[in-house]
């Protein structure tokens, strides 16, 4: 018998369909729900773009206000979940306090009891949007109290992206800041069966909680190989300090088998199509707040890896240092990933449960042959 063919990493299977958004490496395109990200990231708000994945189709004016009316409702923190994060050091990660203050409100919420509470549409649906109302509260109230500072209530007259930067800051920044970190909003929220959204549809197909996907997925967000890219950007871009010393650097890195973070897709081979957007909106930024040098840094580093390994950037690659820009602390930008993704996340567990299989793949056993004990 010839032993089965191993996929490693499940590189090149496809374990099911979607109708939520799709990565065409052919033509350097991502569509949700066939809207190409550019245009959606030119044109729309974050609010749209997270009903457009859950809802399949862009809001009305009706639909959006209400939508809107109901986000801006959800944004206040529960006093108990304010403890979960002050229980967790502040030496911890933040995206083990985006663990914890998830897993927080799936105990919180006692519906997941009443029959049928755990795979109602419906509840889900409602779940869904407390989570994205609540993210930007757990991240911000995380980052102020590293830093020492009293939280700032959410405001209800703010729409999510300005909200999020006035929980975070304690002001709206220029409308440049605010279009930057909207566009980065938009480019995170989906992305198919990439590590994290898989890991909460594997969650999600055990019949578990949403909850329960969502912390499982922001588990596998943090990891540098996924999510936890985009603040390891910014750490080589502190250890290569300027533009000059990106080469160097760049060979010393790769001569220890360093991955270079910010480069390399496991399915955009030839870029990634997110990354002409990101880059556009980091180099207003840099502009605004004439940083020149972080932006020819950028280059020089992309310019260095592309001649030694043709490897291109992806999303992370501009995204971290356009949030330093913004004001975000460098451990702080995998959370705000998660912010964005928890919308496809979500649409993903939603798509999970209607059409359910277990997810179970099979392995190819290598341990020793069969044995006895000797007792
Ligand atoms: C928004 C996101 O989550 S995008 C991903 C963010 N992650 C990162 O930026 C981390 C750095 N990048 C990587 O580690 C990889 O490119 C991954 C994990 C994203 C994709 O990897 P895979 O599809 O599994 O490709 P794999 O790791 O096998 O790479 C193929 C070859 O390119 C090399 N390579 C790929 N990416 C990099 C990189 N960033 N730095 C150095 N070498 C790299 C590998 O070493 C490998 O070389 P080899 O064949 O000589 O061994
Ligand atoms: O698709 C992937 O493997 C990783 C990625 O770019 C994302 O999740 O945005």
């Amino acid at each position: 018998m010839t032993d089965p063919e191993i996929h490693k990493g499940l590189a090149g299977v496809v374990v099911d369909t979607t109708a939520i958004s799709s990565v065409n490496p052919e033509t350097n395109s991502l569509l949700y729900r066939g809207y190409p990200v550019q245009e959606l990231a030119e044109h729309c708000s974050f609010e749209e773009v997270a009903y457009l994945l859950w809802n399949g189709e862009l809001p009305g004016d009706d639909e959006l206000v209400a939508f809107e009316a109901l986000e801006r409702s959800l944004r206040v923190l529960d006093d108990r979940t304010k403890r979960i994060i002050d229980d967790v050091p502040v030496a911890a990660h933040p995206m083990d306090v985006v663990r914890s203050a998830v897993s927080q409100l799936g105990g919180l919420d006692e519906t997941l009891e009443q029959p049928d509470g755990v795979l109602d549409p419906e509840l889900n649906n409602g779940r869904a949007i407390y989570l994205l109302a609540q993210l930007p509260a757990i991240v911000a109230y995380d980052q102020r109290r590293r830093r020492g500072l009293p939280a700032v209530e959410p405001r209800d007259d703010l729409d999510y992206a300005r909200n999020f930067l006035w929980m975070t800051f304690g002001e709206v920044p220029d409308d440049v800041v605010v279009d930057a970190f909207r566009v980065s909003l938009v480019l995170y929220a989906e992305h198919s069966f990439n590590a994290s959204t898989f890991t909460a549809r594997v969650i999600a197909s055990t019949l578990s909680d949403l909850y329960s996907a969502v912390t499982g997925a922001v588990g596998a967000l943090k990891g540098p190989l996924h999510g936890g890219a985009n603040e390891a950007v910014m750490h080589a871009f502190d250890e290569i300090g300027s533009a000059d010393k990106a080469e160097a650097w760049l060979d010393d890195a790769l001569a220890s088998k360093r991955k270079i973070m910010g480069f390399g897709h496991r399915v955009y081979k030839n870029g990634d199509s997110r990354v002409p957007t990101m880059k556009a909106a980091f180099e207003k930024l840099a502009e605004h707040y004439d940083r020149q040098d972080m932006l020819d840094l950028y280059n020089a580093l992309e310019k260095a890896m592309g001649d030694r390994k043709n490897i291109k950037p992806n999303l992370d690659y501009p995204s971290g240092p356009a949030y330093n820009l913004m004001g975000f602390d460098t451990e702080t930008f995998t959370p705000l990933f998660a912010a964005a993704r928890v919308a496809g996340w979500t649409a993903h567990i939603a798509e999970q449960y209607a059409a359910n299989s277990l997810i179970r793949p099979l392995s190819l056993y290598n341990g020793p042959t069969e044995r006895h004990l000797s007792r």
